[in-house]
């Protein structure tokens, strides 16, 4: 299997994916202009990644304008036929803005950029993102954005927990959610969620700026190292 990285105009953490994708897992990774509208060359078990990054400047709203780029077509049938698609950061506002993931991210309630180290707490170890880790295992990794309040109703919510969809909530250093740990508003703590059938996974967190010693975090790696094993059947 390879990976496709998505460059948007605005697109910042592209050469981050791209260096731990390929030089920290032994990868295959090739990046794909927005322009392009077909994934030609990717197959069903290849992972296509949205990274992190302000595409189209964040104008009208973050991932809104990249959402109706040519390249989004292509990824929307590849996740239809059941291919892998992981969005970080903008990756998950654009999957949100496309429909292929559930709810949307608000500004941030403190209408603030917010730019630090957070704990996430894993919600569920039944997908492929997250196989390797324990139920309430705590990761650290930064984030870093304005737009990261994940929202959605109540409906939506009930659907989300009864079919095993939250992958992270933010949560304190020991793993407990409580208000200390209401980071930017989000509902119900919600820092990471995927489709329904798996196959899509959006996280405001950003694992490729944690994912090395030097750096001084490195839980972000192991999600990618997850990947390796599309499909999920494999693990
Ligand atoms: N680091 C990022 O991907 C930034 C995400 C987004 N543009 C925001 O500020 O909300």
């Amino acid at each position: 299997m390879k990976f496709g990285v998505v460059v948007f105009p605005g697109s910042n953490c592209d050469d981050d994916m791209v260096y731990v994708l390929e030089e920290l897992c032994g990868g295959q990774v090739e990046k794909v202009w927005h322009k392009k509208y077909s994934l030609e060359g990717f197959g069903p078990e290849d992972c296509i990644i949205l990274p992190g990054g302000f595409s189209y400047g964040d104008y009208l709203r973050s991932g809104a304008i990249a959402r109706i780029s040519h390249i989004m077509e292509a990824v929307i049938k590849h996740a239809n036929q059941g291919g892998y698609v992981f969005g970080i950061c903008n990756g998950f506002q654009i999957l949100c803005e496309a429909g292929l993931l559930p709810g949307v991210l608000l500004a941030n309630e403190n209408q603030k950029y917010i730019s630090r180290n957070v704990h996430l707490r894993t919600e569920t170890t039944n997908r492929l993102l997250t196989h390797s880790l324990q139920q309430g295992q705590v990761l650290t990794m930064p984030v870093a954005h304005g737009d990261g309040r994940y929202y959605c109703d109540e409906n939506t919510l009930a659907d989300l927990k009864a079919n095993d969809q939250i992958l992270f909530r933010y949560c304190s250093e020991n793993g407990t959610v409580d208000d200390t740990t209401n980071l930017n508003g989000s509902v119900d703590r919600i820092a990471g969620i995927c489709n329904e059938a798996g196959n899509v996974f959006g996280m405001m967190p950003h694992p490729e700026r944690a994912s090395e010693a030097i750096v001084g975090l490195e839980d972000g790696r192991i999600l990618f190292e997850n990947l390796f094993k599309i499909p999920m059947e494999a693990v």
